[in-house]
């Protein structure tokens, strides 16, 4: 009986697979079963009916439902990941994503490309600003390059959400408060600017607020006393100079603890509602929800998006306020991934716990599989200076040590002078700290939770998890893996291996999600039910193509599903030497 089929005349089967550690009662429903082929090779399989013994291996017979292949003449590859790999090897292939908010400095195609050509994997559009046709104008010219220059960059958007900020405060630009200066914050309307006057965004701003609380502005930059309250007027009195911004973001405090106020707003405006409806008639690929407050308002968004048929699209939750750390595991279970919004963040905690909780909110979207983004302030100085500081290089640094899965760009690209080079920047800090974490061995194996409950779905797990211990341990130049949804993939990825993965996959929303994952390389590619023809197709047009060669070994992870009820699950490690 041949399970694994005939190998490629491209390819010999190398070295085996250690089928690892299926102990217990996942025992009841797997066997692993050694098959020769040129080599050895073993195949876990799974019995969907029919009971196997413990420790008893029983063949299973392949009815052989095998259709004809379309043609995969098409490797799928983009360009960028193709240099990248020609240039600079399998191993130095970048793993950490990187995403650019698109803004007035980087929106025309010229400059879309060359953010493209400089490793951007994700662009992001901020609904808060910019009209609608602009962003229209510029999710068009993205997807015209990614089909027209065979570029892979996913488009995500994000929401504006309902948060207190300043509309008016007498000035186009900045503004000093010096100390001691009074101010009135208010909702009230008016025409043109008054001295002194700060108007707020929502009326309800300060409710609950009482005479002596702290108003900090954008976590910082200014602080004030409330020494009046006029109605629902507040008149301070600057203890902190500094600076207000256009948009200025406010926050209470009283005894140095953040005043948490329900202002019940929905998590999605009617605007935002009106932006998503956009988003998926224009078909982006991701939604950045803001000011998350549960995971009921992300099951609420996915449940529309199911509904109106844009189910491919994902949801990510942006953590940004002390609700959102409260319930942060369940919103990451509810939510496609996480994006740490530091910017805000930093209104509603002491800036000193940024670090910490960005570490924790990193640690547990890995435990759940969750790709999670570290945005803002990466760069910030570069908005103005074409170099980094210091600082800002081992901030990045960090969120590269920790493995995260992306590093996001804010006003540095959007309205910045160095867009480009703070992206040529990240680039290679990632590029340095993530050599440095496989020289020194760093590549630590997460004590991982188990995330399956189902059998098959823990088979999945186990068999990512053993393959990229084995990956790395042979010190193989890259994992391929073939997937549908994406899952077998993130698995793969959330073992953080030295190689690259590989992902085919027949999906195109699947191939735009994965953008996001660590270490993941998506193609798109026509996939038969046939899955052994579809390894050795992929791996002899990627030898065609020379992106891979003889010599290189490939660690092939595959998870077919039968196309029957009665047929069996079945995932597969296989090592491939290329000849
Ligand atoms: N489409 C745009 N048009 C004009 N300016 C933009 C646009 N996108 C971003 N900007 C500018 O770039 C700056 C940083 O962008 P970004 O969208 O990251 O702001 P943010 O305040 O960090 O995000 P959020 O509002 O989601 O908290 C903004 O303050 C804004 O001035
Ligand atoms: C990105 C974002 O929304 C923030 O940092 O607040
Ligand atoms: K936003
Ligand atoms: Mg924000």
């Amino acid at each position: 009986m041949a399970i694994v089929r005939n190998s490629s005349s491209a390819l010999t089967f190398h070295t085996l697979v250690l089928a690892k550690s299926q102990s217990g009662d996942l025992n009841k429903g797997v066997f692993v079963l050694p098959v020769s082929g040129h080599g050895v090779s073993w195949n876990v399989r799974q019995v969907k009916s029919g009971a196997i013994r413990h420790g008893v291996v029983r063949a299973v017979a392949e009815v052989s439902t095998k259709k004809e292949s379309k043609s995969l003449d098409h490797l799928g590859l983009d360009m960028v990941a193709e240099g990248e790999l020609r240039e600079k090897g399998f191993l130095g292939m970048r793993k950490t994503k990187l995403v650019c908010t698109i803004g007035p400095a980087c929106c025309s195609s010229e400059e879309l490309e060359r953010l493209a050509m400089g490793g951007m994997n994700v662009a992001r559009l901020n609904m808060c600003h910019g009209t609608r046709e602009w962003h229209r104008n510029v999710i068009r010219r993205i997807k015209k390059l990614n089909e027209q220059r065979r570029f892979c960059v996913s488009v995500m958007i994000d929401t504006e959400g309902s948060q207190i900020f300043v509309v008016d405060h007498g000035a186009p630009s900045s503004l000093k408060a010096e100390e001691g200066s009074i101010w009135l914050f208010t909702a009230k309307k008016f025409e043109g600017s008054l001295p002194f006057t700060v108007q707020a965004n929502y009326e309800g701003f300060s409710e609950g607020i009482i005479v002596g609380d702290e108003l900090v502005i954008d976590g910082g930059m200014a602080s004030f006393e409330v020494i009046e309250k006029i109605g629902h007027d507040l008149r301070c009195k600057c203890t902190d100079p500094g600076l207000l911004l256009p948009g200025a973001k406010l926050s209470f405090w009283r005894e140095g603890v953040l005043v948490e106020r329900n202002y019940g707003l929905p998590t999605l405006s009617v605007k935002d509602w009106a932006d998503i409806e956009f988003g998926i008639s224009e078909g982006v690929d991701l939604i950045a929800m803001s000011f998350v407050n549960d995971a009921d308002s992300v099951k609420h968004l996915k449940n529309c998006l199911s509904t109106n048929s844009a189910k491919s699209i994902k949801v990510l939750a942006k953590i940004e306020s002390l609700d959102s750390l409260q319930k942060l595991e369940e919103i990451a279970e509810a939510s496609d991934g996480i994006m740490v919004a530091r910017g805000d963040l930093g209104v509603e905690i002491p800036l000193e716990q940024i670090p910490t909780v960005q570490e924790e909110i990193t640690h547990i979207c890995r435990q759940l599989n969750k790709p999670v983004i570290i945005a803002s302030q990466l760069l910030e100085s570069m908005v103005e200076y074409p170099t980094p500081t210091r600082a800002e290089v081992a901030d990045v640094s960090e969120a590269v040590r920790q493995y995260a899965d992306a590093l996001m760009l804010s006003g540095e690209s959007a309205i910045g002078s160095y867009g480009q080079k703070a992206l040529s920047v990240l680039q290679m800090v990632s590029s340095r700290m993530e050599l440095w974490s496989r020289e020194e061995n760093r590549q630590s194996n997460l004590h991982t939770r188990q995330l399956g409950e189902l059998l098959h779905e823990r088979i999945a797990e186990e068999t990512c998890n053993s393959a990229v211990e084995m990956a790395n341990n042979l010190g193989v130049d890259a994992i391929f893996v073939y997937t549908k949804h994406g899952e077998m993939a993130s698995l793969l990825s959330r073992n953080r291996p030295y190689s690259p993965i590989f992902a085919f996959t027949s999906d195109s929303a699947t191939q735009m999600a994965l953008n996001l994952r660590w270490g993941v390389t998506p193609l798109l590619v026509d996939l038969s039910d046939d899955m052994e023809d579809n390894i050795s197709k992929t791996i002899d047009l990627m030898r065609t193509k020379g992106v891979i060669k003889a010599g290189d070994a490939v660690l092939v992870v595959s998870d077919l599903t039968p196309a029957r009820a009665s047929s069996t699950a079945s995932q597969s490690i296989q090592v491939k030497t290329v000849v």
